[in-house]
């Protein structure tokens, strides 16, 4: 199976944990855009979507899901979204797609994140993927130069502006053995958005896409 297949059988997996009546949780990316397609099928099943970027957001209502400002929902029962790599207790890095700060709020906001990945995103240690960092922009020079000190190499991601307005440095390097440590460090630096690291939101079940089908892993 192509990648592309593997993305839309997962995305189709996902529907299964929609908890009918319900408002879901949308996350960013091309997997997700798979979900979102899938989504539109049980579309009258669902009460509507509350969504983590303007990409999300406008390929849902092109499909006729209403898109629900998240200041006022309270709480969601599922939030669905990709990641860039997914380590074996649902520690994930996101925002390859810049869409990491958004994702964190509304999943922050759910009760489940079910993450939807193809099995080249299952890792045993996460920091092979450059680790995404959303910045104020005037914070850029020396939030890099923090990441440098724990070992990293950023790169300010050229051209990009975030939902937020905001930059996003991508760092390399990381050995990232300790994701719920690192994310609270990163995070109360000044300037910081955002880390992509999602420890303390981890995933609770990864529906993970392999030639032999889809397999399930619970957290
Ligand atoms: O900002 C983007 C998100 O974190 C995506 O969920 C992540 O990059 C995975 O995207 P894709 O499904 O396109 O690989």
């Amino acid at each position: 199976m192509t990648q592309d297949e593997l993305k839309a059988l997962v995305g189709q997996a996902a529907l299964d944990y929609v908890v009918p009546g319900s408002i879901v949780g949308v996350g960013t990316g091309s997997t997700v855009n798979c979900f979102i397609d899938a989504l539109a099928t049980i579309k009258d099943r669902i009460a509507g979507a509350v969504s983590s970027s303007e990409r999300s957001t406008e390929r849902l209502r092109a499909h006729g899901i209403a898109v629900l400002d998240s200041n006022t929902v309270e709480r969601i029962p599922v939030y669905v979204d990709g990641a860039d790599e997914i380590d074996h207790h649902g520690n994930m890095i996101k925002g390859g797609g810049a869409a990491l700060t958004r994702e964190k709020i509304v999943a922050d906001i759910a009760d489940r994140f079910v993450c939807i990945a193809d099995e080249s995103k299952l890792v045993p240690t996460l920091g092979k993927f450059p680790l995404p960092v959303e910045v104020i922009p005037m914070a850029a020079s020396q939030v890099a130069r923090r990441l440098k000190a724990l070992g990293g190499e950023p790169v300010l991601r050229a051209g990009v502006v975030t939902d937020n307005g905001g930059h996003i440095l991508d760092v390399r390097g990381l050995s990232i053995t300790d994701p719920a440590a690192m994310e609270r460090d990163i995070n109360q630096w000044p300037g910081v958005v955002s880390v992509g690291i999602f420890a303390r939101n981890r995933a609770a079940v990864c529906l993970l896409g392999t030639s032999q089908g889809v397999k399930t892993l619970s957290f």
